[in-house]
C-alpha cells in the first residue's frame, strides 16, 4: 500500500450528527471516549483535519496526556504527531492553536488555487504541500505522505472532509462514538456529507467491534473498500 494505514475517528449525536447547524462544537463524548481519543493521538504519526474544523473549532490536536508525550518522547518522536491542515486556499489563520500548541510538526496541504502569499505566509508555520488544482488531491497528498514516514494517521473530521476521503477509497477504518443526544436540523453536519454515493457505489462496512462507553457506545468498523 503506497498511503498510510487511515483511521476516521469522530463522535456523532445518535441522530449522526456531529455538530450543530451552526457548526458549533458540540461536547458528545465522555470522558473515558476522550481518554480513548488522545491514546489514537499519541500513537499515530499524524492527524489530519479540514480548514472546515480548523475554522469552526480552532483546535490544537495535541496529545493532553503528558505521560503519553513522553512515552512518544522516549521513542524518539515529538511530542506530538505530524498535524495536517486540508487546506485548499490556504486559509488556516496563522495565530491558529494548531500552529501555537504543542511542539512537533505541522503540515497544511494547499492546491494550485492558493494566492502566492498565503502560501509564503503559512510557510513560516508548517511545510506547505501543494496538490491538485481547485482542491487538494487527497490521493497524491496521501503517497507523498507516506512518503514522508507517515504511516499511521488519524482523520479528525469534519463532515467534508471524511467524504471526500472515504469516497476516494482512502480510508481503512472508521471508529464512531455515538453520545446519548439528538443534535438534528437538515444542514448540521453529519459523520459524511459531501455529494453522497450513488446506489450502487454505496460504501460497506464491516463491524469489528462495539462497546457501552461513558452514556454511549462505541462502534468500530472496517471499510470494505473495492476500488
Ligand atoms: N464531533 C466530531 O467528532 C467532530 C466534529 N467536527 C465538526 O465538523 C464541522 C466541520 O466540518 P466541515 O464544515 O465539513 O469541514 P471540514 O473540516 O471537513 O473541511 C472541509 C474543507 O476541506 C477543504 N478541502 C480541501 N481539499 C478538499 C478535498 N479534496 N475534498 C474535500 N474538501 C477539501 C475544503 O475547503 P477549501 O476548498 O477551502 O480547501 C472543504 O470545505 C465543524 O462543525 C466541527 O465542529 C469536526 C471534527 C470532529
Ligand atoms: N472525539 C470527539 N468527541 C467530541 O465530543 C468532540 N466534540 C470532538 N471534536 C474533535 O476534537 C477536536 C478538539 O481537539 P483539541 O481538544 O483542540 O485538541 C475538535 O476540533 C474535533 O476535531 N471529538
Amino acid at each position: 500500500m503506497d498511503r498510510p494505514f487511515t483511521f476516521i475517528n469522530s463522535a456523532m449525536s445518535a441522530d449522526g450528527k456531529i455538530s450543530t447547524k451552526e457548526r458549533k462544537q458540540v461536547r458528545i463524548s465522555g470522558d473515558v471516549d476522550f481518554d480513548r481519543m488522545d491514546e489514537l493521538r499519541a500513537t499515530s504519526d499524524a492527524i489530519m483535519v479540514g480548514i472546515g474544523t480548523v475554522l469552526a473549532d480552532d483546535p490544537s490536536l495535541t496529545v493532553k496526556s503528558e505521560a503519553r508525550r513522553a512515552a512518544r518522547k522516549n521513542k524518539g518522536a515529538d511530542e506530538n504527531p505530524v498535524r495536517i491542515v486540508i487546506d485548499s486556499k490556504g486559509r488556516t489563520p496563522l495565530d491558529a492553536d494548531i500552529f501555537i500548541k504543542g511542539e512537533g510538526k505541522r503540515v497544511v496541504a494547499v492546491s494550485g488555487s492558493a494566492p502566492a502569499d498565503k502560501v509564503e505566509e503559512l510557510q513560516q508555520k508548517a511545510l506547505v504541500i501543494r496538490t491538485g488544482d481547485d482542491q487538494v488531491d487527497l490521493c497524491a497528498l496521501m503517497k507523498e505522505l507516506n512518503s514522508m514516514g507517515i504511516k499511521r494517521l488519524m482523520v479528525e473530521g469534519g463532515a467534508t472532509l471524511n467524504w471526500a476521503m472515504l469516497s476516494n477509497g482512502l480510508v481503512d477504518e472508521v471508529y464512531s462514538f455515538v453520545g446519548n443526544l439528538l443534535i438534528g436540523g437538515a444542514s448540521a453536519p453529519t459523520l459524511v456529507d459531501g455529494s453522497g454515493f450513488a446506489e450502487s457505489d454505496i460504501l460497506s462496512l464491516e463491524l469489528m467491534s462495539m462497546e457501552k462507553m461513558d452514556e454511549g457506545v462505541l462502534l468500530k468498523w472496517a471499510v470494505i473498500n473495492t476500488g
